[in-house]
C-alpha cells in the first residue's frame, strides 16, 4: 500500500474543548499534543488548534483536531460555529473551583443547542481537571458522577500539570466516537504515572528537621 493510500485511511475527528476560563483547557490540549505544561496563565482569545495522531486497537490511526476554545467566549457570537459538527466535546472544569463546575450547565446547553441542526451528535465527556490539587478540591466527586449519569456523559479526572490520565481522556473519547472498545491493559497503559515535583531540600532543611515527614513515596518512570 502506498503512503498516500495509508494516510487516506486516517480518520480525522473534531474534538472541541470548552469550559470556564482558567479551568485548564489550553494546558490539557498542550499536555496531550505537545507533552508540555506551562505554569503561567495566558488567556486564550478566540480559539487555538492542535493536531495529534493517536492509535486505537485494531491498528486504527486517528488524527484528533483539538479545538481549544477560550473560556471568555460563552455568550459570544462565534461560539456556536466553533462547536458545530464536533465529533467529541470535552467539558472541562477545575476541581478546586466550584463556580467552574456550576457553569458547566451553561456550556453543556450551548453545546447541545449548537448541534441541534447537525447530522452528527457529539460524544461528550465531563473532565475534572487539576487532580494534583486534590487537597484543595471543592467539587465532590459524587456531584461530578451525578452530572455524568443524568446527562449520559463519559466521566474523567485528569491533571494537565502532571499528565495524569490526559492521554486516556482523549483516547477514551475517540474510542467511544468510533465504537472501539479499549481493553483493561490499554486503559491502564494510558493512565500515565504522576510525576512528583522536585523538592529543593537545601532550602527546606530547617522545616524538615523540625517536622520530619512520617512517610514519603516516589514513583520512578
Ligand atoms: N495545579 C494545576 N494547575 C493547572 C492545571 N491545568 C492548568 N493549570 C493552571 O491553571 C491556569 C489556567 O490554565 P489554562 O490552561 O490557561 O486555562 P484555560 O481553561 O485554557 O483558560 P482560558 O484560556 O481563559 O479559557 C494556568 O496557570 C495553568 O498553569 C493542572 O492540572 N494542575
Amino acid at each position: 500500500m502506498s503512503d498516500s493510500e495509508e494516510e487516506s485511511q486516517d480518520k480525522q475527528l473534531k474534538i472541541v474543548v470548552v469550559g470556564d476560563g482558567a479551568s485548564g483547557k489550553t494546558s490539557l490540549a498542550t499536555r496531550f499534543a505537545q507533552e508540555a505544561f506551562g505554569k503561567q496563565y495566558k488567556q486564550t482569545i478566540g480559539l487555538d488548534f492542535f493536531l495529534k495522531r493517536i492509535s486505537l486497537p485494531g491498528n486504527l490511526n486517528v488524527t484528533l483536531q483539538v479545538w481549544d476554545i477560550g473560556g471568555q467566549t460563552l455568550g459570544g457570537k462565534m461560539l456556536d460555529k466553533y462547536v458545530y459538527g464536533a465529533h467529541g466535546v470535552l467539558l472541562v472544569y477545575d476541581i478546586t473551583n466550584y463556580q467552574s463546575f456550576e457553569n458547566l450547565e451553561d456550556w453543556f446547553s450551548m453545546v447541545k443547542k449548537a448541534n441541534e441542526e447537525s447530522d452528527i451528535q457529539p460524544v461528550i465527556s465531563l473532565v475534572g481537571n487539576k487532580i494534583d490539587l486534590e487537597h484543595m478540591r471543592t467539587v465532590k466527586s459524587d456531584k461530578h458522577q451525578r452530572f455524568c449519569q443524568e446527562n449520559g456523559l463519559i466521566s474523567q479526572f485528569v491533571s494537565a500539570k502532571t499528565g495524569d490520565s490526559v492521554y486516556l481522556c482523549f483516547q477514551r473519547l475517540a474510542a467511544e466516537i468510533l465504537g472501539v472498545k479499549l481493553n483493561k491493559a490499554e486503559l491502564e497503559q494510558s493512565q500515565r504515572v504522576v510525576k512528583a515535583d522536585i523538592v529543593n531540600y537545601s532550602q527546606d532543611t530547617v522545616a524538615r528537621t523540625v517536622n520530619p515527614p512520617r512517610s514519603s513515596m516516589c514513583v520512578v518512570q
